[in-house]
């Protein structure tokens, strides 16, 4: 795993003419996973896209070292091919196969376009490519949205042997998931 680090200093954002959160610091090292919580709107979006590095900070700064993963609402797979070519399209680029579809309960699926997929499949199959794309830090939106109760202790599984493994995550979610050792941020806490 290459070597990571996340950091986030005094970090504020604004949508719109709002003003979301302001003074938010963070530190993430290898091994390390942080739990993003909030209410439904507060911003922890918002604030994996700043960490993304998809939207500027309203103040403050992101340093992030590591190729970044991220896991959103949007599965980033073709709706309009078969999972089994959706998946192969990212190999080019990954450099590896998606290894994890059995795992993700997803082997009898390669002949299913991505459209007809329910969405726990959608989200098991964004995490399938996650997991191949090999990138050291991970930023999970909402990762947990649409899983059984299996699919939840796997991703919690996933997630623990991402950081075993030298990773970094931080996971955005309004539903508990267990991630031991994990740091924790309410947002609220840094209401602006
Ligand atoms: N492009 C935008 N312009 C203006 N306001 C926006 C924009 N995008 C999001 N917002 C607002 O920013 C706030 C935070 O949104 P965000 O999606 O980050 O919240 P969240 O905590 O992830 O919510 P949820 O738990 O519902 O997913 C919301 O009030 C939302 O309406």
């Amino acid at each position: 795993m290459p070597v990571c680090h996340l950091s986030a200093t005094a970090l504020a954002c604004r949508r719109g003419d709002r003003v979301l959160f302001r003074g938010l610091d963070l530190t993430l090292q290898a091994g390390q996973a942080c739990q993003v919580a909030g209410a439904n709107g507060i911003g922890k979006s918002s604030l994996i896209r700043l960490l993304a590095g998809l939207a500027e900070p309203f103040a403050g700064t992101v340093e992030r070292h590591g190729e970044a993963g991220l896991v959103d609402e949007r599965p980033g797979l073709d709706p309009h091919l078969p999972l089994g070519r959706a998946l192969a399209f990212w190999e080019r680029f990954d450099g590896r196969s998606a290894e994890a579809v059995g795992r993700l309960g997803l082997g009898d699926l390669a002949d299913v376009p991505v459209r007809f997929l329910s969405t726990g499949q959608k989200k098991r199959a964004a995490l399938a490519r996650l997991i191949a794309q090999g990138a050291p830090v991970w930023l999970l939106d909402e990762p947990l949205n649409g899983l059984d109760v299996d699919a939840v202790a796997l991703v919690e599984t996933i997630v623990a042997e991402h950081c075993a493994a030298g990773g970094l995550a931080v996971v955005a979610s309004h539903q508990p998931i267990a991630l031991p050792g994990a740091q924790r941020i309410e947002l609220r806490d840094f209401a602006a």
